[in-house]
């Protein structure tokens, strides 16, 4: 068990909830035509940031549907708002967010090498969950979620030395050796390329409403099994993220996890709404022995290899105390 664990204070902003893919755990996307199907203008996303600063946050998950822009009623809401991709509006965003005092991490699903290059300078990591390797049911409808695809983009990151976070999804209906090789090839990415800073071990939770509503959540002995088998088979650098709005994550702790994500003051798991963050103080006793350490979306290992861009340099140097932790 590590001396402490971390966390991060954020907001989350749900960007844009249309998406290309069909997965069926997933309550976060909307059809373009269901009333509560969106694309946030700036306007409504500059007081959440304002708001997030205020209470202490370091970090804006900024979070999309993939590929809305192959649905063409998408394609007219951005281009209403004058932008003609969702890559140079997610830009935007990032820049506003750095002149409110936010350090951006954008999981916008698998995009290619060319989005990724536009997006490392004004991110301080960025997200992509494999999910798993395997051909699941779950993910007939969502072509996004091909293995080799998602691979592809987490490789890409490497490439361009963007601190990065992934992981699994457990209990969509993969086996335990479909665990096990997905940790490999995520292993595997980051002996070749170094960015992982934390790779998430996610129970899935069923929602109701969607065809996974009567599939059962994996159970606490599953996920202490499979945190053992993370922290055997990643590299000691790469931290296990569990998410403690999920799970009570106690006994998770003792089995490797060292994470617990980003929780967020003064807005809601936009992808889990039903489950409310604790509190930091609920988070301190949930810990029990363990003391907690507040981080930044960017690791202190990645600050201190200086993987990020000259846009972000002073908010970092702001933000982080000499370890790479959050100052305080
Ligand atoms: O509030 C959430 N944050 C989620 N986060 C945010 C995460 O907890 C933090 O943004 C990172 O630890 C960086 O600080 C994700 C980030 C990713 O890159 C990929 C997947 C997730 C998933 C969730 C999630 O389900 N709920
Ligand atoms: C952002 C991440 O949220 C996760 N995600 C999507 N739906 C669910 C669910 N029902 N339960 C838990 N996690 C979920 C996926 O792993 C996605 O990549
Ligand atoms: N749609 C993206 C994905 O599944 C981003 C997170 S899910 C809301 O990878
Ligand atoms: S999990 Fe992400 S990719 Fe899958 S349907 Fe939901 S928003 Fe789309």
């Amino acid at each position: 068990m590590d001396e402490f664990v971390t966390f991060c204070r954020n907001v989350f902003v749900p960007v844009t909830n249309v998406c290309r893919n069909k997965c069926t755990y997933c309550t976060f996307r909307r059809e373009p035509d269901d009333p509560q199907a969106q694309l946030m203008q700036i306007e409504e996303i500059i007081p959440i940031l304002e708001q997030g600063k205020k209470a202490g946050c370091t970090e804006v998950l900024f979070t999309f549907g993939e590929y809305a822009e192959e649905i063409p009623q998408y394609k007219e809401w951005l281009k209403d708002i004058g932008y003609s991709s969702t890559v140079d509006y997610i830009c935007e965003l990032c820049k506003i967010a750095i002149d409110i005092g936010l350090l951006p991490h954008t999981n916008a699903g698998v995009l290619n090498y060319m989005e990724l290059e536009k997006l490392k300078p004004l991110n301080s990591s960025m997200g992509l969950m494999l999910e798993t390797t395997a051909y699941i049911a779950a993910h007939e409808g969502s072509p996004g979620k091909e293995p080799s695809r998602r691979i592809k983009t987490i490789r890409y990151a490497g490439e361009l030395h963007i601190p990065f976070t992934t992981g699994i999804l457990v209990g969509i209906g993969e086996t335990l050796d479909d665990r096990i090789n997905s940790l490999l090839s995520i292993a595997e990415l980051h002996e070749e390329y170094g960015h992982i800073q934390e790779v998430i071990i996610q129970n899935f939770t069923p929602k109701p409403d969607t065809l996974m509503a009567k599939v059962a959540a994996p159970t606490e002995e599953e996920m202490m099994q499979v945190i053992l088998i993370a922290r055997e088979i990643l590299p000691n650098d790469v931290a296990i993220q569990v998410a403690p709005n999920l799970i009570d994550p106690h006994l998770l702790i003792q089995c490797g996890a060292n994470d617990l994500g980003g929780i967020s003051p003064t807005t809601i798991d936009w992808i889990n709404p039903e489950a409310e963050w604790p509190s930091v103080s609920e988070l301190n006793e949930m810990v029990h022995e363990v003391s907690l350490k507040e981080r930044l979306p960017i690791y202190p290992q990645y600050i201190k290899k200086g993987w990020y861009s000259d846009t972000l340099k002073d908010l970092i140097n702001d933000l982080s105390d000499e370890e790479g932790y959050r100052k305080t």
